[in-house]
């Protein structure tokens, strides 16, 4: 799997490569620099944005070598070429061609404008000179590349200060970062490109990344035939809890999803009103009315559990929360089970894993949103690390943690914000687990099947949950 690293971890990086390819850092620069430069679009006129670090100075290499190659080229420097140092500096030097100090006029006289304000280093908001020239930038109507990262995103959580660069084309050297993929990264970087310059991965084998991206290459383990000599028992016994009175869809799509993906028998506990509808709607799964008494309800025999889908928070739903909680079933707490989680002091150990968005992340840390989607790894990591179980922290570059290690989805899109697909994806984790899959491994594969089918069908805005559900073989075959 591609590792992600975090900014402190690139200055490492940046010296192996330097020293598997036996050449010093400003020659690295101008790799960097020439593969970026042969990513550019087509075109005739480039303005080059340089920034006061070594972002800069891969700017200043690349506008040399578009000078040397006939393009009509402008630097537009936001500091002077006198206070850089090191590798930037010495990159400015090289540089033979026009430079400017303030904003071009007619910014419209570029085909391309090539971002290289800030990297890895930024480490504020924009703010001066540098948002004008972000303003500046975004209102061109040239196609926009950016070096490394687009100028503003933060690499280490995908944050996008405001402003920050909308790139067409994002070039990453050597590593990518989570920034590029989760939170407003995809909103920023426009098509994602990671050269390597040609460095092995091993290079980096003492380097812990952040995280890894997930791979469309693991679902081929569901794509394998099961053995002739199996029935339903194998594939797991699965229950779905949930759907207080007004929310029985909640369950039928949770259970329907499972269904789908494979788990062999399921039956779902809803109120004592829906139960009888369940079959109605959908024939292969069973259903169990739960009154709400304090009485323990008989639980039946089950390997998996998901809870929590449209539970609500009514006595009825503690009640039946409560108790099956402590029935040491594996768990997958969704929706309104991990509230209840929140708002109760007691350890829960049958959880083998959770699936907040951002708002049930808050109230499980007891912080605001904001503050889980400006550092969405830590999030992820403290929760796994508290529940010690798996942690699938949704949205935009949905996250999973096992508290030791991480995993972004690239797939999927905001055509997913829609009511019921988290329902969707908590019966498809759970009903993987049922067939024997681990814990991390039905978090995986099913985010990204999940993921991967709203890509394949491609409905925009008008995706629904049932659409999903019933798209969900496509991306198998
Ligand atoms: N040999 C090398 O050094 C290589 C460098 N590379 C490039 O170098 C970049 C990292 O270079 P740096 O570490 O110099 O980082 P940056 O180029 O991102 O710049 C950091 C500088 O910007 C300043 N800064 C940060 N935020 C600011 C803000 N909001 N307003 C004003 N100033 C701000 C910092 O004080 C620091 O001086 C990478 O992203 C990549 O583009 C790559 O070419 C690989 C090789
Ligand atoms: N902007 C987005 N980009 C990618 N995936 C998204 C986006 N918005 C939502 N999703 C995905 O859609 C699902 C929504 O889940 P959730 O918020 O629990 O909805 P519900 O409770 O209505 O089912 C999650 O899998 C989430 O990752
Ligand atoms: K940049």
């Amino acid at each position: 799997m591609q590792p992600l690293y975090r900014s402190q971890q690139t200055k490492p990086i940046d010296a192996a490569a330097a020293d598997y390819l036996q050449i010093d850092s400003y020659q690295l620069m101008q790799r960097a620099a020439l593969a970026v430069y042969r990513h550019l679009p087509d075109c005739e006129t480039l303005l080059v944005v340089t920034g006061p670090g070594n972002n800069g100075g891969d700017g200043w290499v690349l506008a040399e070598l578009a000078r040397q190659d006939h393009k009509k080229v402008l630097v537009w420097a936001l500091q002077k070429p006198a206070t850089l140092s090191g590798d930037a500096a010495k990159a400015a030097e090289d540089y033979q061609g026009e430079v400017v100090y303030a904003a071009p006029a007619e910014p419209d006289q570029f085909d391309v404008v090539v971002d290289a304000l800030f990297g890895t280093g930024l480490s504020r908001a924009p703010g001066g000179l540098y948002q004008d020239a972000i303003e500046y930038i975004n209102q061109c109507q040239a196609k926009v590349l950016s070096v490394d990262i687009p100028s503003g995103l933060v690499g280490d959580t995908g944050v996008a200060y405001i402003p920050t660069v909308q790139a067409d084309k994002t070039v990453a050297i050597l590593n990518m970062m989570p920034g590029h993929i989760t939170a407003d990264g995809r909103d920023y970087c426009g098509e994602l490109i990671l050269d390597r310059l040609a460095v092995p991965e091993r290079v980096y084998a003492d380097i812990d990344p952040s995280a890894y991206v997930l791979k469309q290459a693991m679902l081929n383990l569901l794509k394998q035939a099961r053995k002739h000599n199996s029935h339903k028992g194998s594939y797991g016994r699965l229950l779905v809890a949930g759907g207080q009175h007004g929310m029985l869809g909640a369950v039928l799509l949770c259970g329907t999803a499972a269904l789908v993906s494979g788990a062999g028998l399921i039956q779902l506990i809803t109120t004592q009103e829906q139960a009888p509808w369940v079959p109605v709607h959908r024939p292969e799964l069973m259903a169990l009315g739960f009154t709400g008494s304090e009485h323990q309800i008989h639980i039946p025999p089950a390997d998996v559990l998901i809870l929590g889908m449209g539970l609500g928070s009514s006595q009825w739903s503690k009640a039946l929360w409560q108790q099956l909680m402590t029935a040491n079933i594996p768990t997958v707490l969704d929706a309104d089970g991990l509230n209840l989680l929140a708002d109760c002091d007691e350890a829960a150990d049958s959880i083998a894993v959770m699936t907040p968005h951002p708002k049930e992340a808050a109230r499980l840390l007891n912080c605001a949103v904001k503050d889980i989607q400006a550092d969405r790894i830590k999030a992820v990591e403290t929760l796994a690390k508290r529940y010690q179980c798996v942690v699938v922290l949704k949205g935009s570059g949905t996250i999973i943690s096992d508290g030791e290690e991480n995993f972004i989805c690239p797939y999927g899109s905001a055509d997913l914000a829609t009511a019921g697909t988290g329902d969707v994806l908590a019966g498809m984790i759970g009903g993987l687990m049922a067939q024997g899959f681990s814990a991390l491994q039905s978090a995986q594969m099913a985010v990204v099947w999940h993921a991967l089918t709203a890509d394949h069908c491609a409905l925009g805005r008008c995706l629904t949950a049932s659409d999903l559900i019933r798209h969900l073989p496509e991306v198998l075959i």
